[in-house]
């Protein structure tokens, strides 16, 4: 019978729970009880200091440079709990909004010996729930008696690795034909991912030819820019523009990515900009959270366009990575198209550190 959920199912579960609050359990060996920092609640933050045994604070390698910690893991740290810790200090950990107005939050202790394994998942997890990258992690002998016991959502560690980071299978959903200002001939396209994570769509202008290449933009989702048009950034301008082009042409193919603030979820991306409020550049920003620069997968983006036939693009962007990624998941890029709109002065400093630090091309 299939009535079980299998292990992507579970991870959906697993990501609901943590942005809830409830615990979820890494069974197998290295088993741990894990809690995402940022919704941990002063009830279960003591429940778990009641339970003894070693809890610690996993927080990315990113995150531990802007505290001192040290990260004898490479990519993350394990920072002891202290036996009396509260949520403050959890919190301030996790998050870096009072970093500057209290920076010593230390003696910080990292944990060196025994295994990363289940602290690097639960980041991992955290990342995949769109919440601050940080967990408290306790290790647990009993896991799967406990997990049944309380009725908590149960993940084997050993099969998450190849899970949490691949990009799920994407299904076309549904098709309709969307007027628009910038083409009558418009089409929107829905595509749902296998494992209940966020949709992406398509916008087919026209009814371009798969044999040849496609005028394409990979747009990712950015509320502020987009919807209220900010003037932070140039996703506004780059999306309308991008829609102009494929209608002046009367062919082309823009993909909406839903990966906000490159990845990170719009809750972090407006932690960020009130980090960049303190003086931080968006990549400084970024980091000073625990994130990458970038946290995107445009594989994604190359698997919607192979569904809807097409094998070759002249894709519109200033950002060589995305012309890279592109090509690496096996779509021709014959050509990159600048698209260089919406620059204003609130946005210059923005435009000129993704320039400088990210590689896009002025
Ligand atoms: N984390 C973070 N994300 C941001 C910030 N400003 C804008 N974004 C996000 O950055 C992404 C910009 O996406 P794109 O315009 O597709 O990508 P790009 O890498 O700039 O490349 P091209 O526009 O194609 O040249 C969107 O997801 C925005 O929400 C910021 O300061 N911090
Ligand atoms: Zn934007």
């Amino acid at each position: 019978m299939a009535f079980t959920p299998d292990i992507i199912e579970q991870l959906a579960r697993a990501r609901a729970d943590l942005r809830m609050g409830v615990p979820v359990v890494l069974t197998g060996d290295n088993a741990a009880l894990v809690l995402a920092a940022e919704t941990l609640s002063p009830q279960r933050l003591a429940d778990i200091l009641a339970l003894g045994g070693a809890p610690v604070l996993a927080i990315t390698a990113r995150r531990a440079e802007t505290l001192k910690a040290r990260a004898y893991d490479g990519d993350l740290a394990r920072l002891k709990l202290p036996e009396d810790a509260s949520l403050t200090w959890v919190q301030a950990i996790a998050d870096p909004a009072d970093d500057l107005r209290s920076p010593m939050k230390g003696p910080l202790q990292s944990d060196r010996d025994g295994s990363a394994l289940a602290h690097r998942a639960a980041l991992a997890l955290c990342k995949s729930a769109r919440l601050l990258p940080a967990a408290v992690v306790l290790p647990m002998d009993d896991a799967d008696s406990f997990a049944a016991r309380h009725a908590l959502t149960a993940l084997p560690l050993a099969r998450l690795a190849d899970h949490i980071a691949s990009a799920s299978p994407l299904h076309p959903i549904v098709a309709a034909r969307l007027p628009m200002e910038a083409s009558e001939a418009g089409r929107l396209h829905i595509f749902r991912p296998e494992d209940g994570a966020e949709e992406h769509y398509a916008i087919e202008i026209g009814r371009p030819d798969r044999s040849k290449p496609v005028l394409a933009r990979l747009h990712s989702a950015c509320f502020t820019g987009d919807i209220l048009g900010s003037l932070k950034c140039d996703c506004g301008p780059q999306l309308r523009g991008a829609l102009t082009q494929m209608g002046a042409e009367g062919a082309g193919v823009l993909l909406y990515l839903n990966q906000e603030g490159r990845g990170i979820g719009l809750a972090n991306k407006m932690r960020a900009y009130s980090l960049q409020d303190q003086g931080f550049d968006t990549v400084e920003a970024n980091h000073r959270l625990g994130f990458e620069d970038d946290e995107r997968d445009f594989r994604l983006g190359a698997d919607i366009l192979k569904s809807m036939g097409f094998s070759a693009v002249r894709l519109l962007t200033n950002n060589p990575k995305k012309v890279d990624m592109m090509t690496t998941c096996g779509i021709t890029v014959a050509e990159r198209v600048p698209l260089k709109v919406g620059e204003n002065r609130h946005n210059t400093a923005y435009l000129a550190t993704k320039a400088r630090k990210s590689g896009h091309l002025l």
